[in-house]
């Protein structure tokens, strides 16, 4: 399916990254605009064949779906201008935080087609988790022709629009907390002698090695976690020093700030 992306920032070209990796869009199929011309020439570097387009509407009269990976305060206005002299537009995929499948349809022509999806940018290694909610004027065809293209990417779940923020808060930022928490943990192995990048190592590979782990068993996260921790020894101290320092309502307080700060960003 030809397909275009405007924004080919972290995430944009996260995603645009993986589907082209993955073999759901050829690099002919697709056509990038970007206000930043570096952005698009890395990324027709490494795949020769992308079309750049002149402008936004170039891209979306070129294509049959449309990637809008824009900020979140540029996605209505960009969506206003595409829409000027009530051009018909492609599928449109936002994957913009906070900012609702109404405010979009409201921009659009009546009939336009819209969803919404939230990636995070493991999309870019094939391992990605995308949550979408398909707007009013949305066909099972487009709904399919979404799910094929992001499902490149990773895992794709269809969620009610009203969970988009709760979501968001967890997959959407979650590798951000992933990566905080696996410099925090290889800090802690500088702080007890090991070289910076055997810390880091195994921190990473412990992360990905746990989450495979419970993927591949389908066990509950604590009938894992207690088959590390022997009785009276060294996993029971550390796990009680976490519980001492907040580590689980650090964890909620977290992903409430991120809904908090979805929620004020709305309408905005
Ligand atoms: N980063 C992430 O992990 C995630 C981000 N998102 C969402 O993805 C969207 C993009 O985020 P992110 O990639 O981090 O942001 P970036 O700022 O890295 O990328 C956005 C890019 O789009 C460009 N741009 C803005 N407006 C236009 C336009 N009208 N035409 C062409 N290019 C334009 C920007 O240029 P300029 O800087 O000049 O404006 C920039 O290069 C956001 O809405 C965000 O909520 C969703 C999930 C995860
Ligand atoms: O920080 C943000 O607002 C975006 C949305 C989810 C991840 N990054």
């Amino acid at each position: 399916m030809k397909t275009g992306i405007i924004g080919l920032g972290k995430m944009g070209g996260a995603l645009l990254r993986g589907m082209l990796k993955s073999g759901a869009v050829a690099p002919q199929d697709v056509w990038v605009y970007d206000h930043h011309k570096e952005n698009m020439a890395a990324l027709q570097a490494e795949h020769p064949g992308v079309h750049e387009a002149e402008s936004e509407e170039a891209a979306a009269d070129a294509v049959e779906a449309l990637v809008l990976a824009v900020k979140p305060h540029a996605v209505l206005p960009l969506i206003s201008a595409l829409s000027e002299g009530d051009r018909e537009l492609p599928l449109l995929i936002s994957i913009a935080a906070a900012v609702t499948l109404d405010e979009m349809e409201e921009r659009a022509c009546d009939g336009t087609r819209i969803v919404r999806a939230m990636p995070n940018t493991p999309c870019m290694v094939l391992s990605g988790v995308i949550a979408y909610s398909p707007g009013t004027a949305v066909t099972d065809e487009d709904e399919e022709a979404a799910r094929r293209l992001l499902s490149g990417c990773g895992s794709v779940f269809k969620v009610e629009e009203s969970r988009m923020n709760a979501v968001s808060a967890i997959s959407g930022c979650g590798p951000a907390y992933m990566f905080t928490a696996l410099d925090a943990l290889s800090d802690a192995g500088v702080a007890m002698g090991l070289p910076r990048k055997t810390a880091l190592e195994l921190a990473a590979g412990t992360m990905l090695g746990s989450a495979l782990m419970l993927e591949q068993t389908g066990e509950h996260p604590m009938a894992l976690r207690d088959a590390v921790t022997s009785p009276g020894g060294t996993t029971i101290a550390a796990l009680n020093a976490l519980d001492e320092c907040g580590f689980r309502n650090a964890w909620i307080q977290a992903v409430k700030s991120a809904v908090r700060r979805a929620e004020e960003m709305e309408g905005n």
